[in-house]
């Protein structure tokens, strides 16, 4: 990643170097000028003419500074930004395309931490860590070259030799903050894991009146995280004074040493000076040893962060995209299915046929099986080859992307955007953003919507919260209807309706669009019971199946839910 950037954008570090080291060289020349004018100064009668001149070199100095500066900045901290940027493309772009199986193991704090705080590192590695690099090496180089050639070698030599010091003790505690904030970085990952998931799911914490325990999990890992900021910044803050005072140490040496000289004449005044500045020039770039280190370092492990992330692959294996006319004729072949990366069986020896234009219904006791089912349908999970066949194809050599376009799957707790109702049913295609109301009706919504101060362009608030969690689901079917696919999977989504609407949502669709499949999965057997097929799920397995009359006469599973089912809404009656 890094490298094919540099390759790209060689040219905007190398002109930010050419004027980093223009700038170096410029800053040599400020105490050469100092120490002239110190000189003049120090003499019976000033020429004031030259001091002028000197104090007029020196603000014309100060401006090459000031115009090199900005060239630099402007060159690398520019280069490092679009370095960020495209790293926060390069992310976002393989995450979108990763499949169910990432989003169910990743946890979107951990993920949002990689899209900043590691970006962030690594944009200040492709920024700041070339301008200490190039300043650490031309400077020190420079600083020296110009003490010992306008001062004094011998000088140079003895005030300098204190420096490597601070380089030591940069280097020794980088070691620590490196460790230290590896640990700051992985507790900011558990924070915000913390604080999204607490954001979303506000509404269960308030029902719960669970304050307190969230408010001591959040307490406790803001402590954590505090711990660990001031856990760095003690390093840092020994680091500093520490090295500030062997810089100190080298000017007592300049004092002790130059000092002598001035007096025997061997320098004048003016070098002294000009020693002194150069000293304070080089204290900088000593340090910046340590933190060269550290942020490489750092740089490394984000590296390490953001790369993780791009190296991970979808577990289905998706073939090149040949559209067909797509019938939606599935046929299942004794599916077995385990989650991946799990052990545990879901789904045993499932066998069914679904035909064109009809109506199957999945019911059967919760964690059966029947969401998993219907994911594997639209492919969120990879089956074995063999035993998911789509018009008469496996359906490991139909691309996903195809098979979701033509088949849409309304999720039990489905995801509605902070934007307007108008703009989340038309969600696929703006194109339908005339005919949104259309849809709106078709789900049983419109006249909901229409009771709204702002109608179809009422905001949807965060998840949907300005919604009732019915309206909200009829939101989404509306959105799925848009999609205008020939099958329609509506998994469990209704179940914040009341039975009569349900039914009707049902019916309605089946008149409107009857070549369409619709595929629904409810806990109301009553809401299905006009199905052409209703598959009764048992533990992973397909323990009945049949239309409504032909599972009631057999008894079973069916027959012992639907009668409970019927008693119960007798007495709420
Ligand atoms: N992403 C996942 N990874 C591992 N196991 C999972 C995953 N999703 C669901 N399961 C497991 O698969 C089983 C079947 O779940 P599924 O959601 O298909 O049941 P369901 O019949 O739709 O239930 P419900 O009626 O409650 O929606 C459950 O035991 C569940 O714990």
């Amino acid at each position: 990643m890094i490298k094919e950037f540099i390759k790209k954008y060689w040219w905007r570090y190398l002109i930010g170097i050419l004027f980093l080291i223009t700038v170096d060289i410029i800053q040599l020349f400020i105490p050469r000028q100092i120490g002239s004018i110190v000189d003049l100064l120090n003499t019976q009668s000033p020429n004031l003419n030259q001091i002028k001149t000197l104090i007029f070199g020196i603000i014309m100095l100060a401006v090459g500074l000031g115009i090199g500066r900005v060239f630099w900045r402007i060159s690398i901290i520019g280069a490092a930004r679009l370095f960020e940027y495209q790293t926060w493309k390069k992310l976002f772009n393989h995450i979108i395309g990763l499949d169910q199986d990432f989003f169910d193991k990743w946890r979107t704090g951990d993920l949002m931490t990689r899209f900043t705080s590691d970006v962030l590192v690594l944009m200040r590695m492709m920024g700041i860590l070339v301008i200490m690099l190039v300043d650490t090496i031309v400077l020190t180089t420079l600083t020296l070259f110009a003490m010992g050639n306008f001062v004094n070698w011998r000088l140079t030599f003895i005030s300098v030799l204190p420096l490597p010091l601070i380089a030591i003790i940069s280097l020794f505690f980088g070691r620590f903050i490196h460790r230290r904030f590896r640990e700051l970085q992985e507790k900011t990952s558990e924070l915000s894991n913390i604080t999204e998931e607490n954001v979303s799911g506000v509404d269960v914490v308030k029902l719960y009146s669970n304050y307190d325990t969230m408010q001591g999990i959040f307490d406790n890992k803001s402590q954590e995280f505090y711990n660990s900021y001031i856990r760095l910044v003690k390093v840092w803050g020994l680091m500093f004074p520490l090295a500030m005072l062997v810089g100190q140490l080298a000017i007592i040496f300049v004092f002790n040493f130059g000092g002598p000289m001035v007096i025997n004449n061997q320098i004048t005044l003016g070098d002294f000076i000009m020693t002194n500045q150069y000293i304070g020039m080089l204290i900088w770039p000593m340090m910046a040893v340590g933190n060269l280190i550290n942020l490489i370092q750092r740089g490394r492990a984000s590296l390490r962060r953001v790369n993780e992330v791009l190296e991970q692959k979808n577990s289905v294996k998706e073939p090149p995209r040949k559209d067909f006319e797509f019938q939606g004729h599935y046929q299942i072949n004794h599916l077995t299915f385990k989650y991946p990366g799990s052990q545990r069986v879901v789904l045993n020896d499932i066998n069914m046929n679904i035909n064109p234009g009809e109506m199957i219904a999945f019911v059967g006791r919760i964690g059966s099986g029947k969401s998993t089912l219907a994911k594997l349908l639209v492919k969120l999970y990879p089956v074995d080859r063999e035993q998911i066949f789509l018009d008469g194809k496996d359906i490991n050599d139909v691309n996903g992307e195809f098979i979701r376009d033509n088949v849409s799957y309304v999720p039990q707790d489905s995801f509605l955007f902070s934007m307007t109702i108008r703009e989340n049913i038309a969600f696929s295609d703006e194109k339908m953003e005339d005919k949104v109301e259309e849809f709106a009706k078709l789900s049983h919504v419109h006249d909901d919507i229409m009771s709204f101060e702002n109608k179809y362009d009422t905001i949807v608030g965060e998840r949907g919260a300005t919604l009732s969690g019915g309206q909200r689901q009829r939101v989404t079917i509306a959105r799925a209807l848009a999609k205008r696919s020939k099958m329609i999977i509506l998994d469990d989504c209704l179940s914040a309706v009341d039975t009569e609407t349900e039914e009707e949502i049902i019916k309605t669709l089946r008149q409107q669009a009857e070549d369409k499949t619709i595929l629904v999965i409810s806990h109301r057997l009553k809401a299905v019971k006009n199905a052409d097929q209703i598959y009764v799920f048992d533990d992973g397995q397909i323990a009945e199946h049949g239309n409504h009359n032909q599972l009631i006469s057999r008894e079973g599973i069916y027959y012992s839910m639907y009668m409970k089912q019927l008693i119960e809404k007798n007495l709420e009656e």
